[in-house]
């Protein structure tokens, strides 16, 4: 599903006012959407609406007029004086024939349910004083809380905290998501999201072309890659995962079962001598091949290979650099994780010149924050404070690569500009190996030819759909074993047959 920014969802209002729906329509098409909603949590009982003073107080307004036509027992606390609301604002207060109560939190008591219309998408500063004493309030109250289209102080934008936020049960937004939807704090923030049609045509996005997505199967359903009654194992392509010394090998064997689980057809572990009794004696189906040296590297990715995961645990320094370099020269798809990252932190645009001067390679950079923060420091220093959506769409056009920063909120961008926000991570995905995992089944499908971007939304898609499916108590080597029951799953979704 499309993502859009404050500025494009203003947009997406403005073109439809443009097109003749009045915006007062669209108004009280969400005021209405937001009392049936109430209606759902709060069967029974006292609803309190807290109003700002821009639309979202709007919004509250006619939801509490429509809640007070239904019978219910309904009464509004407005951030500001009635008399000096403007515009659709002051139109929804009309339709509103009850007191208005003045911004005190004792007035706020124990409701059956709260609906927080005190700020939306017009949030432009730090929340404090007033409003910031009754968000504060309606979080101690105990009481569920509806947040209409934000929880008040969180950035459309960015997910963040402005000064304080509300905790809402539920958030109901209109159209489409905004970033800070998905994106953490903001998504632990709305509770449950619901996305409700307010009579925005959807002719509006050709118009605004969002670059935004959420991360999942609709997406890049035409970039999955099913293999044809007629495939083998070679045409199914072939990864080569890069071990690290004797000590730290069991990350690039997690990665290389992922890579073979994810669909490719070879995969080689190439291992130091050092290692190679201790990898071969854990792999089966993946073989292992003897590479001490950047020659001999180049010569085993010189021949039938078409991608390689380069980074868990293959240790930080010469040896890494010189790999990675082989890759980019050999013009490989690639995967570069964890101490590929960091063995080039001293010098990254090194790093970055070798990737745009293989633009067809296809590469993803899978950072976790603390090896973004390494190699991205420029990024950071010249746009201080940006989202994470557009720290990594600035990461990705620096460095030429497709760049994945993985957490609760993964975000992969392009240097084109396309990005997506995943969130169907569990938390419990957060444990060792969980990335080797990751990076392995990416390389599996750089190695069937699904293009970088499409290759870094799908593989980050199928892991956190591989955490549900293990569940809580999960070890990384769980998420190999259940990708099996991910991809039926997918391929029901998707109506492939099997
Ligand atoms: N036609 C439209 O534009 C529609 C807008 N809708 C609603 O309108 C909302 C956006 O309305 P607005 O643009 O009026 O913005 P908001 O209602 O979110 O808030 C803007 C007001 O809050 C003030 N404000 C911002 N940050 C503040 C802070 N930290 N402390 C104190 N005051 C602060 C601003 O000065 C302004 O007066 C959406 O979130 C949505 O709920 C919906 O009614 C659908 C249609
Ligand atoms: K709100």
């Amino acid at each position: 599903m499309d993502i859009l920014t404050t500025d494009e969802m203003a947009r997406a209002d403005q073109l439809t006012i443009a097109a003749g729906t009045p915006g007062f329509k669209l108004m009280r098409a969400a005021g209405r959407a937001v009392a049936d909603v109430a209606g759902e949590l709060a069967e029974e009982g006292a609803i309190l609406v807290v109003a700002g003073r821009g639309n979202n107080g709007g919004d509250g307004f006619v939801a509490a007029a429509e809640l007070a036509a239904q019978g219910r027992d309904v009464s509004v606390i407005l951030l500001c004086d009635r008399a000096t609301l403007k515009g659709d604002a002051a139109l929804a207060a009309k339709g509103w024939k009850g007191e208005v109560l003045p911004c005190d939190p004792s007035l706020i008591g124990q409701p059956a349910l709260i609906i927080d219309a005190l700020f939306g998408a017009g949030l432009n500063r730090p929340v404090k004083g007033d409003p910031l004493i009754m968000i504060d309030a309606i979080n101690a109250a105990g009481v569920p809380v509806l947040a209409v289209d934000l929880p008040s102080g969180i950035n459309g934008d960015s997910g963040g905290v402005m000064g304080g936020a509300i905790r809402a049960t539920e958030t109901v937004t209109f159209f489409r998501p905004k970033p800070g939807h998905l994106l953490v704090p903001g998504r632990v923030h709305c509770g449950r999201l619901r996305v409700i049609d307010i009579g925005i045509d959807e002719d509006v996005l050709a118009e605004i072309r969002p670059q935004t997505f959420e991360n999942n199967p609709d997406l890049w359903a035409d970039a999955f890659p099913v293999p044809k009654i007629n495939s083998h194992k070679f045409s199914r392509g072939h990864a080569v995962i890069v071990s690290g010394d004797i000590a730290s090998t069991g990350a690039a064997r997690l990665s290389a079962r992922a890579a073979l689980r994810g669909g490719a057809g070879l995969v080689t572990v190439a291992s130091p001598r050092d290692a190679l009794a201790v990898n071969a004696a854990a792999l089966t189906a993946v073989m292992v091949r003897p590479v001490d040296t950047a020659a001999e590297f180049a010569a085993l990715i010189g021949g039938k290979v078409s991608a390689c995961v380069i980074g868990p645990g293959a240790g930080v320094g010469e040896r890494t650099r010189m790999f990675v370099e082989a890759i980019l020269a050999a013009r490989r798809h690639a995967v570069l994780d964890a101490d590929a990252l960091t063995s080039f932190a001293d010098a990254p645009e090194r790093l970055f010149d070798l990737i745009k001067a293989s633009p067809e390679s296809g590469v993803v950079l899978t950072p976790h924050e603390g090896e973004f923060s390494r190699i991205f420091s420029k990024v950071d220093e010249k746009h201080p404070a940006v989202s994470k959506l557009e720290r990594v769409r600035l990461a990705a056009q620096e460095s030429g690569a497709i760049v994945l920063l993985k957490g609760p909120d993964t975000v992969v961008a392009s240097p084109d500009g396309r990005a997506t926000i995943a969130a169907n991570a569990p938390p419990w995905l957060a444990t060792a190996g969980s990335g080797d995992v990751l990076a392995g089944v990416i390389g599996a499908l750089l190695a069937q030819g699904v293009p970088a971007y499409e290759a870094a939304c799908i593989g980050v898609w199928m892991h956190g759909e591989a955490g549900s499916e293990a569940g809580p108590g999960l070890i990384a080597e769980d998420l190999t074993e259940v990708l099996p029951a991910v991809f039926r799953r997918l391929y029901d979704q998707l109506g492939i047959q099997y």
